[in-house]
């Protein structure tokens, strides 16, 4: 058997032209184009590609990019001073600090001020609380993806038995979150669990959230399950360069799952597709317009 290929990239496009033809609407029927300001600080280069991106695609979608690069050595006042006035400037419906953060920056910090209203990441803890308690919030963008990816194969995925491997407060709680929400039957494993690989085989959906490149083998999955893989992790290939592989051994899932995400050109290409989406959600609540993605 191979597994199906669950195409994030053709998802993430399909997404994004919703978005695009949302804020058409919002600027015809309501004078409002949506603003999304991006921060980034220092020179990661994996960051700078992804700031770029969003930039890129928020400007494609028709909303209003507003970038902000600062210095490597920036202290966690001056980034806590830009993200308070772009709390305060009417024309940024969304803020997203881009992380990881330099060593001297505290990230729960910046998060916290962040006016929770144009937490388009979804971090903030008014946006997890209202997430877990069942209120509308802003989610965060990569856990929406992997529900959309899942979707595409299990179009209800009621009563399916969800592993989510890893904790962090950016994937692993809120997409487990969001599972429950689907009615899966949800647990959360991360790296010290017992018997990791006999937790993985109970899976029907498979979550790897765990940042440790192919740490789930082929072995690990249940026959036909569906797989998706959070996962973007850059090793070392024998001719001195680079490539991506996901948290999962894909060949080998290849043969034993129903259906996988492969890295790249899956669950990736949705985390912007999804922050887009966030951003005109936050710029309708703030003008006080019916949600219309
Ligand atoms: N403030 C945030 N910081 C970070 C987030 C986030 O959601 N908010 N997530 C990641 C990085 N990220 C977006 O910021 C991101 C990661 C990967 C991709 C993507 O499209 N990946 C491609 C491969 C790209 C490559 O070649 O490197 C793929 O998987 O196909 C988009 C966005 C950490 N920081």
């Amino acid at each position: 058997m191979t597994a199906r290929i669950i195409d994030g990239k053709a998802t993430a496009a399909a997404l994004r032209q919703d978005v695009a033809k949302a804020v058409e609407t919002l600027k015809a029927d309501h004078g409002v184009t949506p603003g999304l300001a991006v921060v980034l600080v220092g020179e990661d280069p994996a960051s700078a590609v992804y700031v770029r991106n969003k930039g890129k695609q928020t400007v494609e979608a028709g909303m209003n990019s507003y970038e902000h690069r600062l210095d490597a050595a920036t202290s966690e006042e001056e980034l806590l001073d830009l993200v308070r006035k772009l709390n305060a400037d009417p024309a940024v419906n969304g803020i997203l600090v881009q992380l990881p953060l330099p060593a001297q920056i505290d990230s729960a910090a910046v998060i916290a001020t962040i006016d929770p209203a144009k937490d388009v990441d979804g971090f903030h803890v008014i946006n997890a609380g209202r997430l877990a308690t069942g209120l509308p919030a802003l989610v965060p963008c990569t856990p929406v993806g992997c529900v959309i990816l899942a979707r595409q194969v299990h179009a209800d995925l009621t009563g399916m038995e969800a592993i989510v491997v890893g904790r962090s407060n950016i994937v692993g709680k809120p997409v487990a979150q969001l599972l429950l929400n689907e009615n899966c039957t949800v647990t959360i494993a991360h790296s010290r669990t017992r018997d990791l690989a006999g937790v993985c085989r109970r899976a029907d959906l498979l979550i790897a959230a765990v940042g440790r490149p192919e740490m789930i083998r082929g072995n690990w999955i249940k026959p036909g399950a569906t797989v998706i893989d959070v996962g973007i992790n850059r090793v070392p290939k024998d001719d001195g360069k680079t490539r991506l592989v996901g948290d999962v051994a894909y060949d080998e899932a290849l043969k034993v799952a129903g259906a996988i995400t492969p890295v790249p050109g899956g669950v990736g290409p949705m985390t912007i597709a999804c922050l887009l989406r966030n951003t005109v959600e936050a710029a309708c609540r703030q003008n006080g317009i019916e949600p219309i993605l």
